[in-house]
């Protein structure tokens, strides 16, 4: 089935874009962004040693046609992850471009070395780890505090440094000026370069190399490359030396022994990089869950229920035939003992959430549910098992939470997971997470903190919560050592979209060009691709501001995929409204495949993985530059080439835009190099846009990212009223119309019809005459 063909109307259906290269054409060899070839420019999609499946013809599991098995279905092959679509057979990609092309084939000589160096296991030398690291562009520190106390720790063997080389001292003084001008310490740690080097390296267990087989993990992406060799300890071998080539302050060997704060692009594969260590200690805990019965030993904290339990899964195929067990915090679910009388209801926790907050909170609907929920069918339901919990915040804390306000600890608990911890630390989940971080008293927990966003508040945030944590736990223990230091992993820029998409940032003026825009992606071939006008093959996420306007929005083009296609079953609305079972639904469909087009919130702008989706609208302008760069990294997961994000904006967003503006801007100079490439001028943001576009007030940027676009907030609200609506009719034509309708009932009036019918009249005709737009957003 062509779907091009079927979505333009056309009986020809020629192509307007190739099938491939794009997200769902599947996965690529190397899933790395950076240090195997990248400058890469327009169209030049696939480097030299990229590979991709031929599109086959054909039908997949589960009875799908190949082209709409835009997530790979059910079956897991190989590498490909899951895209076992069509054949097997893998082809090499002719590249264009001389000068470019020899610079790919040496930094795929660099990266075959690599490879080959870190397989005979013999590691790097400290220079080689500098140039691995530099090349993949991560950058690792301990933030300062902890310098602060190493310095202050270590004043004591100054006396030692003097029986030292005059020379050696110092190269070491002037490392330490240098460390001490940065405030930070950087620490390169031996590189991981292919997943083989797990087992071999650091000991991990043969079960769990074998699931990563399974799952066509072979290169790591590079913050696996850099994560992993800092939080797995390196296997003893005899006298062998460890992981890190340059040592901290106190000179220890810090692997396995740090809390990490880890700043990585979306689609990074972030999630295999926090469970991997996990899965890994808690096999060597020599126990059985059963056995040890002290409660779960791992909490991971997600934001949202949908990416709370994308992870649970992953961690389920990685702990596959193992001991661990991986549970999904669900309502009703007990995590420690507590008494009925003590322990909270529920449903008299749930926090008041505003419209706006709902988007972003996963759990306004399951408060719904429990309110509902008879207070009789008590819930006394059994403790939960599993070793790692994975959970939402309000979800967790309800179930450690008593009436009086105290929450019960987790001593058991020993690693703690939050991904996208600058959402989780953010005020709308602030209080709860800290509580929860609190809970865990255990002084071996080791915190991650996980996302590809982080302010610096975010930093200082963790830092001081780590601090009053340990000053709290030195209170009850005064013999416990100094805190172990918070290292900071960041990969390539920070708060950057991912290079390997295209942005497209279009004017539309008004509510109705918006919405013209997005119905010429939908008909894609109608007109041919322009600048200005990308073609954009479904899957697709649109994005809006509120949750009435993801309602107004479905509504308004449920009708227009055409009944050959699939017709209105194609296009589906997820909000957290929806009940849960609804939203569970709606998700296996747009995995599947079944659904093209997904109007959405905020509510799926981070974390979610949809590995085939080959693009994002922002139908209406995102928060922040934060929500941009998690809403568009939706597509071009694990470097995947091809995805597109277009963003819709008006005059209402021309006072903020520039945040956005600036974002694509830094996205597309990595991809062709500061001056490299087609040039830093033909990108999406031209220069003189961005002089022209207003800079936002930090008033503004704090208005603007609590509520949004002020017209959109409330349609109903005084002037916001026309300009906010979703509708192709301009004001003109609703006038006119409105007109017309005066006049019609002034004649009926003329006639005698009863004033019972005349109501009726309007009602219909209110309906048929568009008024009903308004409806959606109540
Ligand atoms: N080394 C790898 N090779 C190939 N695919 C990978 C690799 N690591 C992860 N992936 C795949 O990449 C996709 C994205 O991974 P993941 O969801 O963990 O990204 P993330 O960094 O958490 O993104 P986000 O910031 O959006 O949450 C997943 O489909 C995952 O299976």
């Amino acid at each position: 089935m062509n779907v091009f063909k079927l979505l333009s109307r056309s009986a020809k259906g020629p192509l307007a874009t190739p099938t491939t290269n794009l997200p769902s054409s599947g996965a690529v060899a190397n899933p790395q962004l950076f240090g195997h070839g990248y400058v890469r420019g327009e169209g030049e999609m696939e480097g030299r040693g990229r590979k991709r499946k031929r599109g086959g013809a054909g039908v997949v599991q589960g009875g799908l046609p190949v082209d709409l098995d835009f997530f790979g279905g059910e079956k897991k092959e190989g590498r490909g992850r899951g895209e076992g679509h069509g054949e097997e057979e893998e082809e090499e990609e002719e590249m264009d471009g001389g000068g470019k092309r020899e610079r790919v084939e040496q930094e795929d000589r660099d990266r075959d070395r690599d490879v080959d160096e870190g397989k005979n296991g013999e590691g790097y030398d400290a220079d080689e780890c500098k140039r691995v690291l530099r090349l993949h562009k991560l950058k690792i520190t301990v933030l300062e505090d902890f310098v602060e106390q190493e310095e202050e720790s270590q004043s004591k063997e100054k006396e030692k440094a003097k029986k030292k080389s005059k020379k050696r001292r110092k190269k070491e003084e002037e490392a330490a000026a240098k460390a001490k001008k940065n405030g930070r310490t950087q620490l390169f740690p031996q590189p991981l370069t292919a997943f083989d080097q797990l087992r071999e390296r650091y000991g991990i267990s043969r079960r769990l190399a074998e699931n990563l087989a399974e799952q066509g993990y072979t290169v790591p992406t590079e913050v696996q490359l850099a994560a992993l060799p800092l939080l797995l300890g390196k296997k003893k071998r005899g006298d062998e030396e460890d992981g890190m080539q340059e040592k901290t302050a106190s000179g220890e060997d810090l692997a396995g022994k740090i809390d990490l704060l880890s700043v990585a692009p979306t689609g990074s594969g972030k999630t295999i990089a926090f469970l991997i260590p996990i899965i890994n200690a808690l096999l060597a805990e020599n126990k059985t869950d059963a056995e040890s019965g002290t409660g779960p030993r791992a909490v991971i904290i997600a934001p949202t229920k949908e990416l709370a339990s994308q992870i649970a899964n992953e961690a389920h195929k990685l702990a596959k035939g193992t001991r661990v067990k991986a549970a999904l915090m669900k309502k009703g679910m007990e995590v420690v003992e507590r008494s009925e009388d003590t322990a909270l209801e529920e449903d008299s926790d749930m926090p008041d959430v505003s419209d706006e907050e709902a988007d972003s909170d996963a759990e306004s609907d399951g408060g719904v549910q429990l309110a509902v929920r008879s207070k009789r069918q008590k819930r006394r339901a059994e403790i939960v098992k599993a070793a790692i919990i994975v959970a939402t915040p309000l979800a967790l804390l309800n179930a450690l939470k008593h009436r009086d306000g105290t929450v019960s600890e987790l001593p058991s608990v020993q690693h703690l997971v939050l991904d996208e911890a600058d959402v989780l630390l953010d005020p709308l989940f602030r209080e709860q997470t800290v509580a929860l971080w609190n809970a865990c008293t255990n002084p071996l927990l080791r915190a991650g903190l996980w996302s590809a966003t982080m302010g610096s508040n975010i930093e200082a945030l963790s830092l001081s919560t780590l601090n009053d944590r340990w000053t709290a736990l030195s209170t009850s223990s005064p013999t416990l050592p100094p805190r172990p230091p918070l290292v900071r992993l960041v990969v390539g820029l920070k708060d950057t979209a991912i290079p390997n998409i295209t942005h497209k940032l279009i004017y539309a003026a008004t509510e109705q060009g918006k919405l013209l825009g997005l119905r010429q992606l939908l008909h894609p071939t109608a007109i041919p691709s322009t600048d200005t006008t990308p073609s954009l093959r479904p899957p697709f996420l649109v994005f809006t501001q509120t949750i009435p306007r993801a309602i107004a929005l479905h509504s308004e083009l449920l009708y227009d995929i055409p009944p050959e296609a699939g017709g209105s079953l194609r296009i589906a609305v997820l909000h957290a409204d929806l009940s849960s079972t609804a939203r569970d639904l709606v998700m296996t469909r747009f995995r599947r495949g079944e659904i093209w087009v997904l109007i959405t919130t905020d509510l799926l702008a981070r974390g979610v993985d949809f590995r085939g989706l080959n693009g994002v609208v922002n139908y209406d302008v995102p928060n922040s530059a934060a929500a941009y760069v998690h809403r568009v990294g939706r597509t071009g997961r694990a470097g995947r080439e091809g995805g597109v994000a277009v963003t819709f904006y008006t005059k209402d967003d021309v006072p903020y835009i520039k945040n956005v503006a600036n974002v694509i801007r830094a996205s597309e100079k990595l991809r062709h190099g500061e001056a490299g490439g087609s040039g830093a001028d033909e990108g999406t943001v031209k220069q003189w846009l961005l002089d022209a576009l207003p800079t936002p007030s930090k008033r503004d940027k704090k208005e603007l990212r609590r509520g949004g676009v002020e017209s959109r907030r409330k349609v109903k609200d005084g002037e916001g009223r026309g300009r906010g609506r979703i509708s192709t009719k301009s004001g003109f034509e609703r006038r006119v119309e409105n007109k017309k309708r005066g006049a019609k009932m002034a004649s009926l009036r003329g006639n005698g019809v009863e004033r019972k019918e005349e109501g009726s009249v309007v009602r219909r005709q209110a309906v048929e005459g568009g008024e009903s737009e308004f409806e959606g957003f109540e």
